[in-house]
């Protein structure tokens, strides 16, 4: 997947605008994620291999927030001769288009339904995965659990949510030191200081984490019975939830 570098927050700016997944971001996002999330690849990697075990002949995979669609090339690619259809959902133009773009430059025998919405307004049903990596986390708070719900109702028995989420932590020691290793991250992949203060000012009103336990009580409380997590670097996280 091709993607130029990103330099969105490298010159000082007065004026710092809330984060938008728009075509300046879309243009970068590739590196953006790469570059900003530890363990990203690994957990495109993964979802492949969840894919692999979990996805049932006839039914539907679903990616919320796909952006660039890293997540449904590596779940395409593992499903093969399933009769499966992946719907994978993105509410910014920008993304879609280079989206639907990506999954062109590769031959799959299973189609993907590129939906340009909301993913609060989509039906889920006959699903047997949903992945939301790194998107709930841009979801006002107050819809989280609608979501959730939605998602469990759609799964099939047996089925596979994974969720991906920058946390939050309790304990204001573990915050500060999982923050801090998260920034000499971004440090040694390049960004500068500015860049970084620079992000994090336009994230502050937008990307709202939640902690482990409210990840965990929403999932059990909304009915899934199977929960935990299967990756965490500094304060990046990825959970499984089993109907
Ligand atoms: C951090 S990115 C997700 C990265 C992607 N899942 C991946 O694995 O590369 C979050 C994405 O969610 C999308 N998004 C945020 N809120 C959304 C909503 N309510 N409906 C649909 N898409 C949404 C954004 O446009 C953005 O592309
Ligand atoms: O916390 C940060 O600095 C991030 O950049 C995180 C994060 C994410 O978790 O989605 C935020 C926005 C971009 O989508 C890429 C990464």
């Amino acid at each position: 997947m091709n993607s130029s570098q990103d330099t969105i927050y490298a010159q000082a700016c007065e004026n710092i605008s809330d984060f938008q997944f728009d075509e300046k971001v879309a243009g970068v996002f590739n590196d953006m994620i790469r570059r900003s999330v530890p363990g990203y690849g690994q957990i495109i990697q993964t979802l492949g291999e969840l894919a692999h075990k979990y996805v049932t002949p006839k039914s539907h995979v679903y990616d919320l927030g796909c952006s660039l669609g890293a997540a449904t090339l590596s779940i395409r690619r593992n499903i093969g001769s399933r009769n499966c259809t992946i719907i994978a959902v993105d509410n910014s133009q920008s993304m879609i288009e280079r989206c639907q773009e990506n999954l062109g430059a590769y031959v799959s025998d299973t189609p993907v339904d590129l939906v340009c919405g909301d993913i609060r307004d989509i039906k889920i049903e006959n699903a047997s995965m949903v992945v939301l990596n790194f998107t709930m986390q841009f979801l006002a708070p107050n819809d989280r659990d609608a979501l959730v719900n939605k998602i469990y109702k759609g799964l099939k028995p047996g089925g596979i949510l994974v969720l991906s989420e920058k946390l939050n932590f309790e304990d204001s020691s573990i915050q500060g030191l999982l923050d801090d290793l998260h920034l000499d991250f971004k440090r040694a992949n390049g960004y500068s200081e500015l860049e970084i203060s620079q992000k994090r000012s336009s994230l502050e009103h937008v990307m709202k984490p939640d902690t482990l336990l409210q990840h965990e009580m929403r999932l059990k409380t909304q009915g899934f019975t199977h929960f935990n997590l299967w990756f965490q670097c500094f304060n990046f996280a990825s959970m499984v939830a089993i109907k």
